[in-house]
């Protein structure tokens, strides 16, 4: 870059700093390479033109969970097939592998995911990867090294490139000591979990290189969500998507949690729009970096009523695993997202009758076409 250039690009860098009140600051020594100079940084500083801006190049890391696969589908069909790149350390079905690019991705090979960020000119991450709360505490190690070091890498990867990048927390970053019924955005969070302790150093992690290096770290914590073709992947809010494949198939549903265990959650279709919405959101409009989004909130025993309207022979039966009912247990109840509905205009669209419905109308068909073949 010629030094004239780089020089008027670190002079309005350092103008935009002191307008938004930012630190002026380096990068972390990771990211400046080999070299020993020690840079200002600039969120936009390796990112594409003006006129490319609206052609995002995205890639979403641990992309085969039970989220990944709806997500890469649902920003598909807003910047392009061949702009989304799903990524996983797993091997793709040949369905996922045939719907648009698939690439090998290991976020804790720090190396690899830069080189991917650049070869492919990735514009915005979605950082999926993950160990969940029920398998993280049975993998404490492995959930420590993919849900710190992993993100670590990743948002020195964000920070180095110019990207916008998208961290999901949870309503596990919160503990026994938040207050349950409603959480707000800004309390105590002492979560007793891994999931949950990694969460909270995600968030302020995030918010610290975006008022240290101005990285755009945008970050929703997600209720426990809810998928018709895609399952959970050990956490204490799978039941809920359980119930539904054990109410179609068995007509029997065996849960481990209580009946009058009350959590937050929320249909897969808003979950997805809601994270594209915050990523579209002007800047200006986001008053904070992360924020909680809530659609429903119900029992277990308020879950099974809705589905016996639906199939009145189900028999649920309980059976509580005490590690899991003791996360629930220190978990909101209720979350208050006034503050994402009130600055980027959040609205959910799927309360309780509408998921149960939506949920069993897939199931249905899918047992229809099943039965069919
Ligand atoms: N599903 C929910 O209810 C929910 C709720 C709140 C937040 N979230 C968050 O959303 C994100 C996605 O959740 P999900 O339900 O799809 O999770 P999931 O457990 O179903 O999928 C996580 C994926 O990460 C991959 N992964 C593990 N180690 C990896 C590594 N070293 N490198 C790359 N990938 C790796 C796994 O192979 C897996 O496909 C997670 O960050 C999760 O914490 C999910
Ligand atoms: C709530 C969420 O983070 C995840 N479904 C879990 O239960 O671990």
């Amino acid at each position: 870059m010629p030094v004239v250039r780089m020089l008027r690009q670190v002079a309005c860098w350092m103008l935009q700093s002191r307008a938004c009140g930012c630190r002026a600051s380096v990068l972390p020594s990771r990211l400046l390479g080999t070299s020993s100079r020690q840079i200002p940084t600039d969120a936009n500083f390796h990112s594409t033109s003006f006129s490319e801006a609206d052609q995002q190049r995205v890639l979403i890391t641990g992309g085969l969970g039970q989220l990944g696969v709806g997500l890469a589908s649902f920003l598909r069909k807003r910047f392009g097939k061949d702009n989304v790149i799903l990524s996983d350390i797993r091997k793709p079905s040949e369905h996922v592998f045939l719907s648009g690019p698939f690439i090998y991705s290991d976020i804790l090979d720090y190396k690899n995911l830069r080189e991917i960020v650049v070869n492919n000119r990735i514009t915005w991450l979605f950082h999926y990867s993950a160990l969940l709360s029920a398998v993280g505490e049975a993998n404490v190690s492995l959930a420590r090294a993919v849900n710190i070091t992993g993100l670590h890498n990743v948002l020195d990867v964000a920070a180095e490139h110019g990207l916008r990048l998208f961290v999901p927390s949870t309503i596990g970053a919160f503990g026994p000591t938040s207050p349950r019924n409603p959480t707000p955005d800004l309390c105590i969070q002492r979560p007793r979990t891994i999931y949950g302790v990694s969460k909270v150093h995600a968030e302020l992690m995030g918010e610290y290189y975006y008022y240290q290096y101005g990285l755009d770290f945008r970050c929703l914590r997600y209720s426990g969500i809810i998928s018709a073709d895609s399952q959970p992947g050990g956490g204490t809010t799978d039941y809920a998507v359980q119930i539904f494949h054990e109410a179609v198939k068995s007509g029997r549903f065996e849960c481990n949690l209580k009946p009058d265990t009350r959590l937050p959650m929320m249909y897969i279709d808003d979950c997805l729009r809601a994270t594209l919405e915050v990523m579209e959101a002007p800047a200006e409009s986001l008053s904070m970096r992360t924020y909680n989004i809530s659609a429903m909130s119900f029992t277990l025993a308020e879950l099974a009523q809705e589905v016996l309207k639906h199939i009145p022979e189900l028999q649920v039966t309980y059976n509580v695993d005490p590690v899991r009912q003791a996360i629930a247990d220190s978990w909101p109840m209720n979350f208050d997202d006034s503050n994402a509905r009130k600055d980027w205009g959040w609205k959910h669209d799927f309360d309780l009758p509408e998921l149960v419905t939506t949920m069993l109308n897939f199931h249905g068909s899918e047992s229809r076409v099943a039965q069919a073949n």
